[in-house]
């Protein structure tokens, strides 16, 4: 979240240490630095002091080390307020705590305990040094100190956005203010060594970009390898991921190499991990606390050095209430988490990817599109796309193959999309469209299947009512219980 550098607002700053009473000591610096900052926040709880650096302002974040379970933690919060100074303090300070804790993303460190008037002449220093733009206090209440006895390592070399739409296979498309957020997370995120946590609907492009963490990264020369834990029927996926000796089970013939063994010095990246069993997850668990497993059926015990991206189109919160999902592997995964957004909460993504697939399928299918007119577009964009990026590709994969012309007109859609019927409470004129599509030229992919025309009229209704259920049930004439019903067979589904 950004912070209020280059404006006369206050500084604000944030604290999080789980002794209450050490945290309001800590907090008392603020005192010191006078009218410039705001009241500081305090935090005994990582998880709220990771929600408000996610939704709101941060200037100074001063953060105990024990608290969130030392400096490999430090990372998470780093990558929400990227432009925030943050001061990392520790009951158990070393230099070699303190430059790990400053490679983490920290701007400096400070052990407990401490004086104040010390902890405020870092905050100053590090106002006035490094954030020259944030009006901090007018003078530090001691002279200015020289720079902190550890120097700061120099920060690894941040990846250029613009690599991402130029990297192989990893064009992750999208200007839209939302995914050039998903680029700057990428960018910062890809360096690093801890797991990424991606969450999103289905077809939101999860994968691409789970890849153009991996493009990004130095681990690029080595493997990517996925494992989609939706697809592999359950009893395969522990072999699958650990691989298996000859005789292990039936039908093991030889001795394989699991994909995280496969993935060593390079990137693994577990698909739909909320698919995967309880069981399971304990072994992944083991895995990741050693970096050690065993092949089936092996009693040697191997260690490999895989970076863990993983994906799931659910909630991993609601599932870990549920007790689908274990907590403890949850808290090792979602170190650095990235959301990718529905396609219809950033509209203005949907004419640049539909115009990258058309040149792209034009060319693979040899046709001469060049674009689409102004009804088609107006539609494409109107359109809510519940099935995001993919069913975009896919739509305009199928118009290129059966159509031609140089550009995209308003009766080569889909009926699903030029029909109003996708707006709540319009009315079908069937005859209209009997007289536009003769019957046996629509092709079978042209209807939409039933659950997903409710899926869309439920997910309007609740967009028109800002999400309010029983509001959009009521305007739907259904009962709310029929809504909450309906979302958890389309989760069931995966879709
Ligand atoms: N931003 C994007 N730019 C270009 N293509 C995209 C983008 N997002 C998604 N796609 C394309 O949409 C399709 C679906 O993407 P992807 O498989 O990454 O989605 P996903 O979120 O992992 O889906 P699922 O949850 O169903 O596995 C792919 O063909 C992908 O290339």
């Amino acid at each position: 979240m950004g912070s209020n550098e280059g404006t006369e607002l206050p500084v604000i700053v944030r604290v999080l240490d789980a002794s209450a009473s050490e945290a309001a000591r800590t907090a008392a610096v603020c005192a010191k630095l006078a009218h410039a900052c705001s009241d500081p926040i305090l935090y005994t709880d990582s998880a709220s002091c990771l929600q408000d650096l996610a939704d709101k302002s941060t200037d100074i974040l001063i953060i105990d080390l024990e608290t969130i379970g030392g400096d490999e933690a430090l990372e998470a919060y780093a990558v929400r307020c990227p432009k925030s100074v943050i001061m990392a303090v520790s009951a158990k300070g070393s230099v070699s705590r303190a430059v790990s804790a400053m490679r983490a993303g920290a701007h400096d460190f400070l052990t407990k305990p401490f004086s104040l008037d010390a902890l405020a002449s870092k905050v100053s220093f590090q106002l006035e040094q490094r954030r020259p733009a944030i009006k901090s206090a007018p003078a530090p209440i001691e002279p200015m100190p020289a720079p902190a006895v550890i120097e700061r390592p120099v920060p690894v070399e941040r990846v250029n956005i613009q690599d991402i739409e130029v990297t192989g296979h990893s064009r992750l498309i999208g200007a839209s203010a939302k995914m050039r957020d998903v680029h700057e997370q990428i960018s910062r995120m890809a360096p690093s060594q801890a797991p990424v946590f991606i969450t999103g609907e289905s077809g939101t492009g999860k994968e691409l970009c789970a890849n153009a963490v991996h493009d990004l990264s130095e681990r690029k020369s080595n493997r990517f390898v996925t494992l989609n834990c939706a697809a592999i029927p359950r009893d395969l996926i522990e072999s699958e991921i650990f691989g298996y000796m000859r005789g292990a089970f039936t039908g093991a013939t030889d001795n394989r190499a699991g994909a995280a063994e496969q993935a060593d010095g390079g990137t693994l990246f577990l698909d739909e991990i909320g698919e995967m069993d309880l069981l399971l997850q304990s072994k992944l668990l083991r895995f990741l606390q050693t970096g050690t497993f065993q092949r089936l059926g092996d009693t040697q015990t191997r260690k490999v050095d895989a970076r863990i991206i993983c994906a799931t189109n659910r909630d991993p919160v609601a599932e870990i209430s549920a007790g689908r999902f274990r907590e403890d592997l949850y808290y090792r995964l979602h170190v650095l988490p990235i959301h990718l957004p529905p396609l219809r909460e950033r509209r203005d993504d949907i004419l640049p990817l539909a115009a990258a697939f058309l040149d792209r399928y034009s060319g693979e299918e040899r046709r001469s599109f060049k674009g689409f007119d102004a009804d088609a577009e107006a539609r494409i964009i109107a359109y809510a796309w519940p099935g995001n990026v993919r069913q975009l590709e896919n739509t305009i994969r199928q118009i290129v193959v059966m159509n031609d012309g140089v550009a995209v007109t308003f009766d080569m859609l889909p009926i699903v999309i030029r029909d109003q019927s996708s707006r709540p409470n319009a009315i079908i004129d069937l005859s209209r469209e009997r007289a536009r599509v003769p019957v046996p030229s629509r092709p079978f992919g042209a209807i939409e299947p039933l659950w997903a025309q409710e899926r869309r009229i439920i997910e309007d209704a609740l967009d028109a009512f800002d999400g309010n259920i029983a509001m959009a049930a009521a305007a739907l004439e259904i009962s709310p219980s029929t809504i909450y019903r309906k979302r958890q067979s389309w989760t069931a589904r995966s879709l």
